[in-house]
């Protein structure tokens, strides 16, 4: 598969990124740059994590106007995959390409750790591959990531099954002591309804290889790249 990162003024872990996909799983990446008018033929686009324009009114309410943005927006509307992790899930949400709203963390402090997490659908490109009762140990670091619906789109993605992962403990269960940042029901992450793009909070790309003392998030890109070779 041909992966495209996005690149933007502030984003920083698209070198971790690019690195995971390419040289542990093994796959093309084209590097983006947010003012380009096209996507280079990539297959599956990735918006990194970071601080792009700074976090400068909210995290990811600049980004979301890159001239790249509106190319990424078309493509996703005619089908095409896309993926945002911490920052790039913010820049997703702002765009109105997944729904809900990523607030600061209950607590107004950054929060930096591992966390666990649990698919919740069979149902996506990025879950159809994990073991629905395994629960991933993945870093997590933002200020934003406080996830939020209203009651109407609560209930309309919890209906549609577009919640792709919940905050939970070691043992799997989804409590409040789990919940890292004040996130509506541990939503981690989720996808739109068309099912073809995809946010989350967590960072699996900095737990995909030995070296780093942790692969537990390699099951989310395996879990990718199972579905478009099927
Ligand atoms: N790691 C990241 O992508 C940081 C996310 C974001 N800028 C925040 O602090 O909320």
């Amino acid at each position: 598969m041909k992966f495209g990162v996005v690149i933007f003024p502030g984003s920083n872990c698209d070198e971790d990124i690019i690195h995971v996909l390419q040289n542990v799983m093994g796959q093309q990446v084209v590097r983006l740059w947010h003012k380009d008018h096209d996507l280079q033929g990539a297959d599956f686009i990735v918006l990194p994590g970071g601080f792009s324009f700074g976090d400068y009114l909210r995290s990811g309410a600049i980004a979301r106007f890159s001239p790249i943005m509106q190319v990424v927006i078309q493509f996703a509307a005619k089908g095409g995959k896309v993926m945002g992790i911490c920052n790039g899930f913010q820049i997703l949400a702002e765009a109105g390409l997944v729904p809900g709203a990523l607030l600061h963390n209950k607590n107004r402090k950054f929060v930096c750790r591992n966390i666990y997490l649990k698919a919740q659908t069979q149902n996506s490109m990025v879950t159809q591959g994990i073991d629905p009762q395994r629960a991933l140990k993945i870093p997590l670091a933002h200020g934003e990531g406080n996830y939020f619906a209203d009651a109407d789109v609560l209930k309309s993605i919890n209906d549609n099954d577009q919640v792709l992962f919940r905050y939970c403990d070691v043992a799997g269960n989804i409590t409040d002591e789990s919940n890292p940042n004040g996130s509506l029901e541990n939503i981690a992450g989720v996808t739109n309804k068309g099912r073809n793009v995809f946010g989350f909070m967590p960072h699996p790309e900095r737990a995909a290889e030995g070296l780093v003392g942790n692969e537990d998030g390699i099951a989310i890109f395996e879990s990718i790249l199972s579905l478009s070779n099927a």
